[in-house]
């Protein structure tokens, strides 16, 4: 794997094919075809601009003709509008099947904003029992950031393999081909599909140089090439809708590219966790991995949070997330273990949705262990969350609020806290 987040890399799966010193030679070695993929405006700041240059057998442009594709049946896209906003707190329970690929599996939870209007997130899981073999996917709609939360995946891309299991997250940025190939032969995990700006690390601020999600630890592969003329079906993402056209041989014919713009893959396990050694836990911001920015500082169209094994420490302190009412709407998942927020109903493959200014927090039984807890340090272990987390609010697919996965007692978690005893 080539290392370091959207370093500009080179790299050739056949020596000689990667052009040296120019992106588009007269004739590009063995008759390889030179094509550019853009990520940002061609304009964009340099910091900010991302593109690649691949250099494949054939074009992408040979394809036929799309034509509406019917499967992905309980996928959806913004804006979304099939149920009306919801200020509930919801929960459901993990997935209990395994039907279809990669693609044909996605199931929508929430989401928001448009892909048209390049803003906002979708929220899905996948819970797959098949590979996707001869079939590709790509979506002009947004990146794709993928947290595998049950089995392997072995995903071809373009720009060469990626492979990944619980605990790692891949990225396949807009636009990118991509295979999901399912090595234990089914696989279940949470999809958030970017409409917005690119996933970037976050500003680092008075932590200094160095913590959270180090860039090294960022990994894209290496060129990697399917040499076979036998057919593909190339489904796309666009606008919300889903199409087809077949394509003649393998999208993944790419014998070199170079670029800052390519898939990647981040060990979540390597995340450098910092939190408080004196008192009050900071606000979960500090677990940031990765975020997309929206138009107004510090205000993310969504930030990937992940809270991982760490040492409690804090000394008299409430130490589990404490009761609050947030501006941005967050959606929750769990990779492994429990979430010392809740004590029961939160299992791994589920998910909660928390929107704008509902009141969540510790569930009744946290709460009261973490009151009466001596407080020593303790290590949180065995344990992955995480949050997407929006400056705009989800709203549910009609799947999400009919599904028996749906907790219908999820309020009364909250039910059973003892009246404060106030003097006078
Ligand atoms: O709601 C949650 O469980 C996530 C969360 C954790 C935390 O420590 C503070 C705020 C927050 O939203
Ligand atoms: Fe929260």
């Amino acid at each position: 794997m080539l290392t370091g987040f959207q370093n500009h890399q080179s790299t050739e799966a056949v020596s000689g094919a990667l052009p040296i010193g120019q992106n588009s030679p007269q004739n590009v070695s063995f008759g390889l075809y030179a094509e550019q993929l853009s990520g940002t405006a061609f304009t964009a700041p340099r910091h900010e601009n991302l593109r690649s240059w691949l250099y494949r057998l054939r074009p992408t442009a040979a394809h036929a003709q799309y034509v509406p594709y019917a499967g992905a049946q309980a996928l959806r896209s913004g804006p979304f509008t099939e149920t009306p906003p919801n200020p509930n707190r919801l929960r459901w329970d993990a997935p209990r099947q395994f039907a279809g690929d990669f693609l044909d599996s996605l199931t929508t939870y929430a989401g928001s904003g448009s892909p048209d209007a390049q803003h906002g997130i979708a929220v899905h899981m996948f819970s797959a029992d098949r590979n996707m073999d001869r079939r590709a996917f790509m979506n002009a709609d947004g990146e794709m950031l993928i947290v595998p939360q049950d089995g392997a995946l072995r995903i071809r891309t373009e720009f060469g393999i990626i492979d990944a299991a619980p605990l790692h997250i891949v990225v396949i940025p807009r636009g990118v081909r991509f295979s999901v190939d399912l090595p234990d032969g089914r696989a279940r995990g949470y999809v958030c599909e970017n409409y917005g700006a690119t996933f970037r690390l976050p500003d680092l601020g008075p932590i200094g140089a160095n913590g959270l999600a180090n860039p090294r630890d960022f990994e894209a592969p290496e060129a990697a090439y399917e040499d076979t003329d036998e057919p593909y079906e190339l489904i796309q993402k666009y606008c919300g809708a889903l199409w087809a056209t077949e394509v003649r041989h393998s999208p993944f014919d790419v014998v070199a590219w170079h670029g800052n713009l390519a898939p990647y893959r981040y060990d979540l396990t390597r995340f450098n966790t910092i939190g408080t050694v004196s008192f009050d836990h900071p606000d979960p911001s500090i677990f940031t991995v990765l975020t997309s920015p929206s138009g107004t500082p510090g205000t993310a169209n969504c930030d990937f949070v992940i809270f991982p094994p760490r040492w409690m420490v804090a000394e008299n302190t409430f130490r589990p997330p404490w009761f609050h009412r947030n501006i941005m709407s967050e959606f929750m998942g769990l990779i492994t273990g429990d979430y010392d927020a809740k004590s029961g109903g939160f299992a791994p493959g589920g998910a909660s949705l928390h929107n704008c200014m509902s009141s969540h927090g510790p569930d009744a039984a946290s709460y009261k262990k973490a009151v009466e807890a001596d407080l020593q340090p303790v290590k949180i272990e065995d344990t992955m969350a995480f949050m997407f987390e929006s400056r705009y609010a989800f709203r549910p697919a009609g799947w999400a609020m009919e599904t028996d996965l749906l907790q219908s007692d999820y309020d009364g978690c909250w039910n059973g806290f003892e009246k404060a005893d106030v003097p006078g």
